[in-house]
């Protein structure tokens, strides 16, 4: 797992749209081969959104063959409600790009069958061949998705009653109101999001600290359900400085240091992925001194 911390939400903003469109436009998506892409909803991922959006209409990005799922909706609350997560979707990313709308897959969370239509939820994404990557958001309680703390995590896609510090967390979109909060939504499972081919995830604020040392320094918990990301093959972390605050020190020198290797060895040609990484002045693992010859992509867990 890598950790990349920037300065702040901005940093870390710009740092995955960049991330995102490099692998989309490395991938080369087509009509026959798309590029399956998981995402998230609430705040944290407004600013990726936002980005995202200057980097399509600066011609860099298209989402002509890419198909989206994500990754939770509220359940009983009418589509076209301004907080539901299909508003959100469209109204922060969607309808500013030119994705297809028949490649766009969100939850119902008035179907006449929840069961049923997450089920279908899950075939739908086998049907395109999995997810290649995901991106997520975390909740204070560390969950990911809808997945709160207690989910197994082998859990797919299913009904979930709200955790009670969640429906508090969320009433800050209801006008501050705990009974306008639904109480149950439609969530992709632990599992599901694991089963992409790459997980991202964005913790930003001194409010996720907790969530963040609980994740990276205690072991995979369901209670803090991110922390699955452990046992991911191919998962990154993208934290402001803030939200870094119950880490040890020690911890956050490491994977500054581990970015500042694999920026040495990447060379400078790269570096826009890489959103300008500081000089470390006092790395904790030494620089390589020789460049391979053949050019290295990474990242490289
Ligand atoms: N279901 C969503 C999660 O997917 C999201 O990650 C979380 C954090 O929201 P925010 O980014 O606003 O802190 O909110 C909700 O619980």
């Amino acid at each position: 797992m890598r950790l990349i911390v920037r300065e702040d939400y901005d940093e870390v903003s710009s740092y995955i749209a960049n991330y995102i469109k490099e692998r989309i436009n490395q991938f080369k998506p087509t009509s026959e081969r798309p590029f399956v892409l998981g995402l998230p909803t609430g705040s944290s991922p407004v600013g990726v959104y936002k980005r995202m959006v200057e980097i399509y209409k600066a011609g860099n990005l298209s989402f002509k063959h890419v198909v989206t799922f994500n990754m939770d909706e509220y359940v009983g609350l009418p589509r076209d409600h301004p907080e539901s997560y299909h508003s959100f979707m469209w109204k922060n990313l969607f309808m500013h790009v030119d994705i297809k709308p028949e490649n766009v897959h969100i939850l119902n969370g008035n179907a006449p069958d929840l069961d049923e239509e997450c089920k279908q939820f899950e075939a739908d994404i086998d049907s395109v061949g999995g997810i290649e990557l995901f991106l997520g958001g975390i909740g204070p309680d560390g969950h990911i998705a809808f997945n709160e703390p207690g989910s197994s995590l082998t859990s797919r896609t299913r009904v979930k009653t709200l955790a009670y510090e969640t429906i508090i967390a969320n009433a800050r979109f209801f006008d501050g109101d705990i009974s306008k909060v639904p109480k149950l939504a439609l969530t992709v499972g632990v599992a599901t999001v694991m089963d992409a081919r790459e997980v991202v995830v964005i913790i930003t604020g001194a409010h996720k600290a907790i969530a963040l040392a609980k994740c990276i320094e205690e072991g995979v918990n369901h209670m803090w359900t991110v922390s699955a990301i452990q046992l991911h093959p191919k998962g990154l972390i993208v934290c402001d400085e803030d939200s870094t605050l119950e880490l040890h020190v020690k911890t956050v020198k490491y994977f500054k240091s581990i970015e500042h290797v694999h920026h040495s060895l990447i060379g400078a040609e790269n570096l826009s992925l890489q959103g300008g990484v500081k000089q470390l002045k006092n790395p904790t693992s030494p620089t390589p001194t020789t460049r391979p010859k053949t050019p290295m992509n990474g990242p490289y867990e």
